[in-house]
């Protein structure tokens, strides 16, 4: 038997002790599991069993609730154990499948022996819970594994650094329980492994890359430094995989301290959302909290607005007319120079200019806005004006209180009371009269009556305004944000006038542009206070280079108690105010704080031929270092006109699907060209078109606008239009980029008309000229 033989049987051998292992463990929990939910069962079936009810009196109606509060606490803790059991149950299945991925033999400085450590997506200990079988691939020593290859070694602990030699390095293939393939790895994970990985099928969701984690995803995954990661990365280099794995392991790393929803990701659209939401519990772990800077914006402005979203905002730029003003506005207000402008606009109202709304109730007026103001101004100027305010709104319910009372004597009140239908009239009543009761032995009187039932109707009328008073909205906060604009905006010439008086229209007809949005937001919580998430103790923004400078102070003041890790990458940025400004990717925004900046170079979704097509898109993109796996080179088609557009675009359907390619994306300009070609092959192929009001990720065809397949990927993607016409300016340089970025596999361009000047840039023989047929 050859030496490799024998390290082959060694390893089965290993493994099928490790699957054994497992077993006995998955059948003491099994048995654990149906105990518990025997006694869940039980208990819930029995739960009024166990109970005391009893009304009668007040101690009665207090011992019943602590009894079945008790009682609700032991199904709860026996509910929890039952779901922890289930989960640990659930990942010792999936460990079943594939118990480790990586080994390493590492010998300390100083001690004789050699430790071997399997690795793998959670740690796994003897039946009798007193060795490690596997080690988790978050724990320290795991770290070796990404870091180094055999030779000298070193990893980091909580009690210190460890050195010494790392003497084997293995990296398995295991599925469904048996051993396919094992190599020695040399200084990085070696390359099959990984071959393996990504010459797969693109998929819907996107898949955990623990077993094959490259050096550099390392120190991002595990980085615990300063409270800002900055991540510049190419496209597909790995930066959403690494922050996921990140989160899996925070969550490791602070166990018992923070939880998952104490970390918060920040995506570009909602479809990217779903994409992601397999990875963590794929690890065994709960996912983080989840939104979009969009949801958020709803949040905060339905109802009260109607509002452009980014993506109307990008489709309204992208649109050929001249958008010289509208790009300078865009610019400034996404600015942090705007933001330092509000500040100074804020400070002077601590002394002056706050507008406040009038007080009415029924047409007459309760409290004027003067008075309001007066009281506002009246207090020290020391206190803050969120202070001031609350101040206020406790002096404005008092004098609402009075003013309740008078309203109850008026006749409109009384012919209320009569109109009221015999129901509401019982029920109002009821309700009025069951607090009276139970302090007074007779209910008879009907003055009493009266007086209540007034009370009832008044109170319901106020009820609005008590609302908005609660909720501030005696601040005009729509009238100080125009205020704020009356100032010469030195620095934009002639747009100025056009750019205020555009403002003062929106804002005016109740609108806000998305460039309004975060200023508005921003200068209503300084007025009104922030309602911050205090909670989140990790916040994670992908795609970084898409928020304006002014949004991630906005963001900044949000999440007070946030380390944060923004992630992106500057040749993707396609937004107006990114245009000529830097991303927040940029070091300049950062120092005055303490962060570290990380990059990535390396791209391991597309193919290399795909790969050295796209980087010739953008400056500097000669340093992008493609992963070196096989494909077919990029090719464009040539067309003139819409039939026969439709005819290349049919033919490379076909092929793709010939190939079996299972998820294929068109991908257009804007909405309206997506549309454009959904129409053209709907009813041809089973198609569907992606809008920002329909996203879910399904295997198939689709039409998507680039902006809403950032993040994503597909096995083949076909660029519906690459001509002059579409793909020319400036802002549509990093979007053409993007879409052609999607691609693992395949890449194919048709061009309707003059080819966009953006591929002159690529040499020739990186892709094929096709004729049409
Ligand atoms: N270490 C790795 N092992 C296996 N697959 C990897 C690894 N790193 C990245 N990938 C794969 O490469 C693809 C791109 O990764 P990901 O989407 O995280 O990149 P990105 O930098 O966020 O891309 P983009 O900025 O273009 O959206 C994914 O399919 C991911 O699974």
């Amino acid at each position: 038997m050859s030496e490799n033989e024998k390290m082959w049987q060694e390893e089965q051998r290993k493994l099928n002790e490790t699957i054994q292992e497992i077993d006995a463990k998955a059948d003491q929990y099994i048995q654990k599991v149906g105990g518990v939910k025997d006694e869940v069962i039980e208990l819930r079936s029995t739960f009024f069993e166990d109970v005391t009810v009893n009304m009668d009196e007040p101690d009665d109606v207090m011992e019943t609730y602590n009894s079945i509060r008790q009682q609700a606490e032991l199904l709860g803790e026996r509910e929890r154990s039952h779901r922890q059991l289930y989960n640990q149950l659930n990942t010792l299945k999936r460990m079943r499948h594939s118990p480790y991925f990586g080994r390493i033999d590492f010998q300390e400085d100083g001690e004789n022996s050699t430790d071997t450590i399997y690795i793998g997506i959670t740690s796994l200990m003897d039946r009798s819970e007193e060795e490690f079988l596997v080690y988790d691939w978050r724990a320290p020593v795991s770290s070796l594994y990404y870091d180094y290859s055999p030779g000298p070694a070193t990893y980091d602990t909580p009690e210190g650094t460890v050195d010494g030699e790392m003497k084997v390095k293995r990296q398995y293939i295991i599925r469904n329980g048996a051993l396919r393939g094992m190599f020695d790895t040399g200084i990085t994970i070696r390359d099959e492994l990984l071959q393996e990985v990504l010459g797969s099928q693109a998929s819907t969701v996107m898949k955990s890359i623990v077993s094959t984690i490259q050096k550099e995803q390392n120190q991002i995954i595990r980085f615990d430094e300063a409270p800002y990661l900055i991540v510049q990365g190419v496209a597909g280099s790995g930066k959403t995989s690494a922050a996921l794995q990140r989160v899996a392991y925070l969550l490791y790393r602070y166990r018992g301290r923070i939880q998952a929803n104490q970390i918060m990701l920040f995506s570009p659209n909602p479809m990217f959302n779903s994409y992601v939401a397999n990875v963590l519990p794929e690890l065994g772990e709960e996912n983080m909290e989840q939104t979009t800077f969009q949801q958020y914006m709803e949040m905060r402005l339905q109802g009260r607005f109607e509002y452009e979203d980014a993506f109307s905002q990008l489709e309204r730029l992208l649109s050929r007319e001249d958008h010289e003003v509208e790009q300078a506005a865009i610019e400034y207000k996404s600015s942090k120079k705007f933001k330092d402008h509000l500040d100074q606009f804020i400070h002077t109202l601590e002394s002056d200019g706050l507008v406040f709304r009038n007080i009415k109730f029924r047409g007459r007026l309760l409290i004027p806005k003067e008075q309001i103001e007066e009281h506002v101004y009246a207090q020290d100027s020391s206190v803050s004006i969120p202070n001031r305010l609350e101040q206020t709104r406790d002096w404005i319910d008092a004098q609402l209180d009075k003013y309740e009372e008078e309203e109850r004597e008026k006749d409109w009140v009384k012919q209320e009371i009569e109109l009221l239908s015999k129901e509401d009239y019982l029920k109002t009543f009821r309700k009025v009269s069951r607090g009276k009761r139970d302090q007074e032995d007779t209910f008879d009187d009907y003055v009493e009556e009266e007086r209540l039932l007034s009370k009832a109707v008044v109170n319901k009328y106020f009820k609005s305004i008590r609302v908005k008073v609660e909720q501030l909205h005696f601040v005009h906060i729509k009238q100080l944000y125009r205020n704020a604009f009356s100032f010469e905006g030195a620095d934009l010439k002639n747009h100025w006038s056009a750019i205020v008086e555009a403002t003062m229209e929106d804002i005016q007809d109740n609108y806000l542009r998305f460039e309004d949005v975060t200023p508005f937001l921003y200068l209503e919580d300084q007025i009104k206070g922030v309602d911050a998430y205090r909670d989140i103790r990790y916040l994670f923004i992908d795609e970084a280079q898409d928020y304006s400078p002014f949004q991630f102070q906005y963001m900044k003041q949000l999440f007070p108690y946030a380390r944060m890790t923004l992630l992106g990458d500057y040749n993707q940025a396609i937004y107006a105010h990114n245009v000529s400004a830097p991303t927040l990717l940029d070091e300049r925004l950062y120092e005055s704080m303490k962060y570290e900046r990380l990059t990535l170079m390396r791209s391991y979704r597309s193919t290399k031929p795909i790969i050295d097509f796209t980087k010739h898109l953008i400056p500097g993109g000669e340093e992008v270092e493609p992963f070196n796996r096989d494909g077919a080179k990029p090719t464009l088609t040539q067309v003139n006109g819409a039939k026969q557009l439709y005819h290349a675009l049919v033919k490379r359907i076909h092929a793709m699907q010939e190939q079996g390619h299972e998820t294929i994306a068109i991908i257009c300009k804007t909405a309206e060209e997506a549309r454009h070609a959904y129409d053209m092959i709907n009813g041809e192929y089973t198609v569907r078109l992606v809008t920002k009001n329909n996203y879910s990720f399904e295997k198939g065809i689709m039409v998507i606008p680039a902006y809403l397949a950032k993040g994503i990927e597909f096995d083949a993607v076909i660029m519906f239009d690459a001509s002059e016409a579409t793909y020319s300016l400036p802002i549509e340089q990093n979007l053409f980029y993007t879409a052609c970025t999607r691609a693992m596999h395949e890449l194919h361009l048709l061009c309707n008309g003059l080819r966009s000047p953006f591929l002159s840039q690529v040499p020739n023989n990186l892709y094929e000229e096709l004729e049409l047929h």
